[in-house]
């Protein structure tokens, strides 16, 4: 690229120029153009995803280069997220929030992405092991289409819904999203994408504004303010008719109310593909009928709708419906008033009938059909014998008048209309199946150009509308990666995810710190929302203490004779045991809970080390209350008669009984980020908690079992009892058969076992990290 490019007169002033929407600079000598929110900048981007000052583009030399300002959402070139200054070249897409910049090697052509984009599945093939799970599916959706997904049960429908998502990608076949690559480009391409799983993804102690507020916290740009956040919810809410039940809790709403509102977190970040899968289950037909009007009117606004349904009342609101055959094989694809006929069916019943009975016979009928042909093979982008060139052509011819009208008027959008490629398939040679009688015709959202200044442009320019499509780019066709040689692809079966962590967070620590006191805030409301369960936090260690007072003896913990020994040895195994309770039972259950919740949001940008912070932060808060309040009780009347490090003898045995405590809640975490489900959780819960109390060392000598004592190396009570019976000195109490040298009362053991703690706190808190990678997106 060249420096010397003419600089432009057209500027005003202050070196912009306002167009509709955007406005475009003019700098000076071109050195540097800031890209993000705020209206001081030379190019300003109104997307609640992009930060106040979110990009640079900067000369260096001949070249110009990228740079990432510590944005939240991050700065994307050619899809991947930029970490570092990066020398950009002629035909790169610098992505930013919703805005696509394509740089022709002097200006940026700025495209906003506000809804439409067309999706096209090539040849998804998900395996896991043996076994097949999705097999050679592949279909085209245009822009602004409602899909149906049906099929009996256990056919793929939620395997192709994740795969089309990239929760659980393809580990085979691609997913072309407005002709850029989904897996390859997933970092960026994430946010543009709505999910609704079939759990809930808000908690539903909370009522449905404060969710929603929540869920616009952690998706937004950190520096919104939160009157913008907050607006935005109430717009949201209105659009899916929830205004009056902002403070209703989620669960206290109807099925399809609960549905509207996860729709309604879905939609604060504007993406262009929804995905639903199975929002109309357990809803009666009036409900039913409701959510589906709903999702017509959603593609009706040019998002494309993917649905997964059981209900077949409705299909008519569809543009396309898939039947898929058990084995995730493909029965139909086409438009719903010819499916019936398709399968020579009187209604949907037989439909299910016949492709359960013979799945083989109708995946063949269809392959074979000319219906295949149309809506599949036509444009399958592998398939090089579809006619598309012609119709690349076609549509190249109309996007360049297209070009030609915007350059007259600015618009950010052109439409050019290539229903061709969608209209109904003639009918069969055989007469299978009528002809179509009407058929909806999607429209193909071309990116127009403005123009007019074009000419004296200088060197760099960021322009508020696309360049002239190429020709690939106007069809529903995956071209424009082709464009992006840089453009690295993904590995089969995973989607490219980057690694944001420790590298974001020491460019702008706001962003994860801002998402940690979000994450905290809405723990804390949860529990408190939560009734039931903050009663049973708060009563637990007081149910603990009493039952510490069953223990026999007067003397507690005190020094004294071997009979004193024993009953402080027992009143050391209630201590420990409660604590190791305390600290499981309440995170055992934790992240398995809100995994779908978790998953989800991940999905949309939250800093998975943020996430395990905000809960290590509550419980350690929470536990360290509970085991303070339970050994002070408990030892109200019999505290230890010496200390060893701290001036107060309880607060000593407290603090070994709130590190065993915090070490349980993290191994806690661990199981529950490890668990597929929360009933497997309590009887872990039982064996683990045995376990501990087996491998503290009060219940039996350890010492002399070299087996038992190493595993016991492991147990955060081995360290802890040990703690608290060196506070106590336990091997003075004890006769020489039942002294273990660990109870010694010195400080240098004392200290010893409180590292050995904190060594375990750290791994624990290192697993629980690797275990929540079970949960990202992007994985099979
Ligand atoms: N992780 C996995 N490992 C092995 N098999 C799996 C896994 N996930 C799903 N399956 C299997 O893949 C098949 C398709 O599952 P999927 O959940 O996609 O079906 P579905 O059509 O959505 O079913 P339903 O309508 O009951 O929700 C099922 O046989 C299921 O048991």
């Amino acid at each position: 690229m060249s420096s010397d490019h003419p600089t432009s007169p057209v500027s005003a002033g202050d070196g912009t120029v306002a167009t509709g929407q955007n406005k475009f600079v003019t700098p000076d000598n071109a050195a540097r153009i800031r890209i993000g929110r705020d209206a001081d900048n030379d190019h300003v981007l109104a997307d609640l995803q992009v930060s106040r000052h979110h990009s640079e583009i900067r000369r260096a030399g001949d070249t110009y280069q990228v740079v990432d300002l510590g944005s939240r959402n991050g700065t994307y070139l050619n899809g991947r997220q930029v970490h570092k200054p990066t020398v950009i070249h002629a035909g790169d897409v610098v992505s930013i929030g919703r805005h696509e910049l394509l740089f022709d090697g002097h200006r940026l052509h700025d495209h906003v992405d506000t809804g439409p984009a067309s999706l096209i599945a090539d040849d998804l093939t998900v395996r896991i092991k043996d076994k097949v799970l999705l097999d050679d599916v592949s279909f085209a959706l245009a822009e602004g289409s409602l899909l149906a997904l049906i099929g009996p049960s256990g056919c793929g429908k939620s395997t192709l819904v994740k795969a089309l998502t990239g929760l659980r990608p393809a580990t085979q076949g691609r997913i072309w999203y407005g002709g850029r690559d989904l897996y390859a480009d997933y970092a960026q391409l994430r946010y543009r994408l709505g999910m609704v799983p079939q759990d809930d993804v808000l908690h539903k102690q909370l009522k449905v504004r404060t969710a929603l507020r929540f869920a616009a916290a952690l998706r937004f740009a950190d520096d919104v303010p939160r009157r913008v956040r907050w607006a935005k919810v109430n717009e949201v809410m209105e659009t899916m008719r929830l205004t009056e039940r902002a403070k209703q809790r989620i669960d206290t709403l109807s099925g399809g109310q609960r549905k509207r509102a996860s729709v309604a977190m879905e939609l604060l970040t504007e993406p262009s593909l929804f995905c639903l899968d199975e929002p109309t289950s357990g809803l009666d037909p009036a409900l039913d009928k409701e959510v589906m009007q709903e999702l017509r009117e959603l593609a009706d606004k040019g998002k494309t709708v993917v649905v997964v349904t059981h209900s077949v009342l409705h299909l008519d609101y569809c543009d396309r419906v898939l039947v898929m055959c058990l084995g995730g094989t493909m029965g139909y694809f086409g438009p719903p008033d010819q499916l019936l006929a398709f399968f020579d069916a009187e209604d949907y019943a037989d439909v299910f009938t016949k492709i359960t009975e013979e799945p083989e016979r109708w995946t063949r009928a269809f392959r074979n059909s000319p219906l295949y042909a149309r809506y599949v093979s036509a444009v399958n982008p592998t398939d090089r014998s579809a006619p598309r060139p012609a119709l690349a052509a076609k549509a190249a011819a109309e996007a360049a008048e297209a070009a030609a009208a915007a350059a007259v008027s600015v618009t950010n959008h052109a439409t050019v209309d290539v229903s061709e490629a969608m209209t109904p398939a003639t009918p069969a040679a055989n007469g299978d199946y009528p002809a179509p009688t009407s058929e909806k015709a999607p429209a193909i959202t071309v990116p127009a150009q403005r123009s007019g200044q074009l000419d004296d442009e200088p060197t760099l320019q960021v322009l508020p509308t696309a360049p002239p499509p190429l020709p690939e780019q106007i069809g529903i066709e995956p071209t424009l990666a082709r464009t992006r040689p840089n453009a690295p692809a993904a590995k089969p079966g995973q989607a490219n995810m980057d690694k944001q962590g420790w590298r974001l967070f020491a460019r702008n620590p706001s962003a994860p710190l801002r998402q940690y006191a979000t994450l905290c805030n809405r723990m804390v409301r949860v529990i408190l929302s939560d009734r039931g369960f903050a009663l049973f936090l708060l009563a637990m260690p007081l149910v603990l203490a009493v039952l510490a007072y069953t223990a026999p003896g007067e003397h507690g913990l005190e020094f004294g004779n071997v009979s004193q020994g024993i009953q402080a040895q027992q009143l050391l195994v209630v201590l420990v045991t409660g604590a190791a309770f305390l600290g499981t039972a309440a995170a055992i259950r934790e992240i398995v809970n809100e995994a779908a919740i978790y998953r989800r949001e991940r999905a949309v940008g939250l800093s998975a080390a943020a996430y395990l912070s905000s809960k290590l932060t509550i419980f350690f808060l929470i536990n360290t209350a509970q085991v303070a309040l339970f050994v002070w009780l408990a030892l109200f009347e019999g505290p230890p008669t010496r200390s060893l490090v701290l001036p107060s003898q309880t607060m000593e045995i407290i603090v070994a009984m709130v590190a065993i405590s915090l070490v349980s809640t993290v191994l806690g975490l661990l199981i529950s980020s490890l668990a597929k489900t929360t009933e497997q959780t309590t009887p872990i819960m039982v064996v683990l908690v045995m376990a501990l109390l087996v491998f503290s060392g009060g219940l039996f000598l350890l010492e002399g079992s070299p087996i038992m004592e190493t595993i016991a190396w492991f147990f955060p009570t081995r360290w802890g009892f040990g703690a608290g019976a060196q506070t106590v000195d336990l091997f003075g109490m004890m006769p020489k058969t039942f002294q273990d040298p660990l109870f010694q009362h010195t400080p240098e053991l004392w200290w010893r076992s409180m590292i050995f703690l904190g060594i375990q706190l750290a791994v624990l808190i290192g697993l629980t990290r690797l275990a929540l990678r079970r949960h990202e997106p992007g994985r099979s």
